[in-house]
């Protein structure tokens, strides 16, 4: 199932955003102003001077590359809240098909990052706070290059090269622009969620997925765990088939 197509720059209802000059992180700036708003908030910056990756990774991007964080109050427990990162890379993955258009190939690798021509484009990086297995609000950062990517020798080894959008199709749009595609085609996934459940965003997801049914592997904290990539789980894990049978993995970095 697809989500439904409309005006895909009208800016979603209910949304509030803010547009900063510059910031030390969007997902800090979200963590500080999350306890005072009232509705979902795009908190876009066009500098940021300590942005972070995953795993305490720095996160390095030149003013005109996009940089962003949605703070929302999502219900129910933290795992559904995580579910939050496959909605956010269909949203990118929509938005980034609208601006490169149909010459542009978009995948998408677990957990967080998008591909444009099989190099990384985009990573998300999910942040929440809150107790007793609620989560208070969650700060869904994300990064794109629009302009200009990372060095190959900038990244980990045989880690995907980073590449832009501007670089692979010699599009140039300014972040507030990408905003607009990206922030519809979020409310239009997350509405998915809310109404029908994981389903059809985890079947949208496999549809767009890199090296499904290929071999990968899946590097944790004391092992690598080889194998072939069979599905994500209903609970968003990933699952390989290895010689010693399916593992399901919650949390890992991916390897082609
Ligand atoms: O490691 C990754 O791939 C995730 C990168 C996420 C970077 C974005 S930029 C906007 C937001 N603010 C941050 O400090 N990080 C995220």
């Amino acid at each position: 199932m697809s989500a439904e197509r409309s005006d895909p720059s009208a800016w979603p209802d209910g949304v509030a955003r803010h547009v900063l000059g510059e910031v030390d992180s969007t997902n800090s700036e979200a963590q500080r102003l999350a306890p005072g708003l009232s509705q979902p908030t795009w908190i876009l910056a066009r500098r940021q001077t300590a942005a972070r990756g995953r795993r305490g990774r720095a996160w390095v991007s030149p003013e005109g590359n996009f940089a962003a964080t949605l703070v929302m109050r999502p219900n129910g427990d933290p795992a559904k809240a995580a579910l939050r990162s496959f909605v956010a890379a269909l949203a990118l993955a929509d938005a980034l098909e609208t601006v490169c258009g149909p010459g542009a190939t978009i995948t998408l690798k677990w957990p967080n990052d998008v591909l444009l021509n099989g190099g990384k484009v985009a990573g998300i990086l999910l942040e929440s706070a809150g107790a007793a297995g609620q989560v208070s609000h969650l700060a869904i950062g994300i990064g794109v290059n629009l302009i200009a990517a990372p060095p190959k020798d900038a990244v980990e080894e045989g880690a995907l090269t980073p590449v832009s959008v501007q670089g692979e199709t010699g599009i140039r749009i300014p972040p507030e622009e990408f905003l607009t595609y990206l922030a519809a085609a979020f409310a239009r996934w997350e509405a998915q969620l809310t109404t029908y459940g994981f389903g059809p965003i985890r079947t949208a997801w496999l549809a767009r997925a890199a090296r499904l049914g290929q071999p990968i592997k899946a590097r944790l904290p004391g092992e690598t765990i080889e194998g072939t990539f069979e599905t994500i789980a209903e609970d968003g894990e990933l699952v390989l088939v290895t010689s010693q049978g399916k593992r399901h993995i919650p949390a890992a970095d991916v390897f082609f």
